[in-house]
């Protein structure tokens, strides 16, 4: 299968209400067009940057409304992120949704971002994000995470032809989230595909553009600054056929790279 149609729900997040988090998402799914096959959300979707309600928020079992979603309407769901409770830590964690409900991989953001306290609140993840979806190689990564090229090559090297971005990224930075966001793309010569949030809350205004990027750093589609469900179809035998155009993995000198 070489083509693939995807959908960012870009939406506004009501700050520390579950509930109508979850009921917009329901509403939304009936708004999807029979293409999709894949839906993403964006970071932290249930409650925001309300990083005070954690112990309450992981209580709400968000998995099995996303399964019926998975099932009902036969998607598979990069489900944004939610809090997740391990050990008596709470991390940020983005679960990826098989259209047959079953949970198939999940990653834990692993860049924490000072300037909204993450730190204080969640622990770091330690692992790759990188998973087969129908055959795909793809990866999955949070927010800040895209800042670090390092850490996003890392995962690149196992034959990924899909990076999807999660995020609850600020607009006095947009400038930022476009740029990095068509650098991976182009460096890494993936598709990415990169949702954001819009709205505010007490401490933030978000801005939107969610973005679907070419492997050659074509922006295929991007939304505004307004709630809406971006679609886009991404056609993978572009990957291969730039790969071979300028054959940048073959040229890596990894011998010279001392990133410590
Ligand atoms: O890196 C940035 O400017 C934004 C990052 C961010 O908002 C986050 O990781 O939640």
């Amino acid at each position: 299968m070489t083509l693939k149609h995807v959908a960012c729900l870009q939406m506004d997040i009501q700050f520390g209400d579950v509930k109508a988090n979850l009921d917009h998402i329901k509403a939304q799914f009936k708004q999807l067009s029979s293409k999709v096959d894949t839906v993403i959300l964006p970071e932290f979707w249930p409650m925001g940057y309300r990083l005070d309600m954690l112990a309450d928020v992981v209580t709400n079992d968000l998995l099995t409304p996303l399964h019926t979603l998975a099932k009902v309407h036969d998607v598979d769901i990069i489900a944004g992120s939610i809090p997740t409770e391990r050990d008596g830590q709470f991390y940020n964690t983005l679960p990826v949704i098989a259209r047959t409900g079953d949970v198939i991989f999940s990653y834990d953001k692993a860049h924490l971002f000072r300037l909204m306290n993450e730190e204080q609140y969640l622990a770091e993840g330690k692992g790759k994000g990188v998973f087969q979806l129908n055959g795909v190689s793809s990866a999955a990564v949070i927010c800040y995470d895209i800042r670090f090229p390092e850490w996003i090559k890392t995962q690149m090297l196992d034959d990924v032809e899909i990076l999807y971005v999660v995020a609850q990224w600020p607009k006095q930075r947009l400038d930022h989230w476009r740029t990095l966001l068509i650098a991976r793309a182009i460096e890494n010569q993936v598709y990415v595909v990169a949702c954001n949030r819009v709205g505010s809350d007490p401490n933030n205004v978000f801005g939107g553009h969610s973005l679907v990027i070419s492997p050659w750093g074509e922006v295929v589609s991007e939304a505004g600054n307004d709630e809406m469900i971006l679609e886009a179809t991404l056609d993978l035998a572009e990957v291969k056929r730039i790969r071979r155009e300028i054959p940048v993995y073959e040229d890596r000198r990894p011998d010279l790279y001392q990133l410590k």
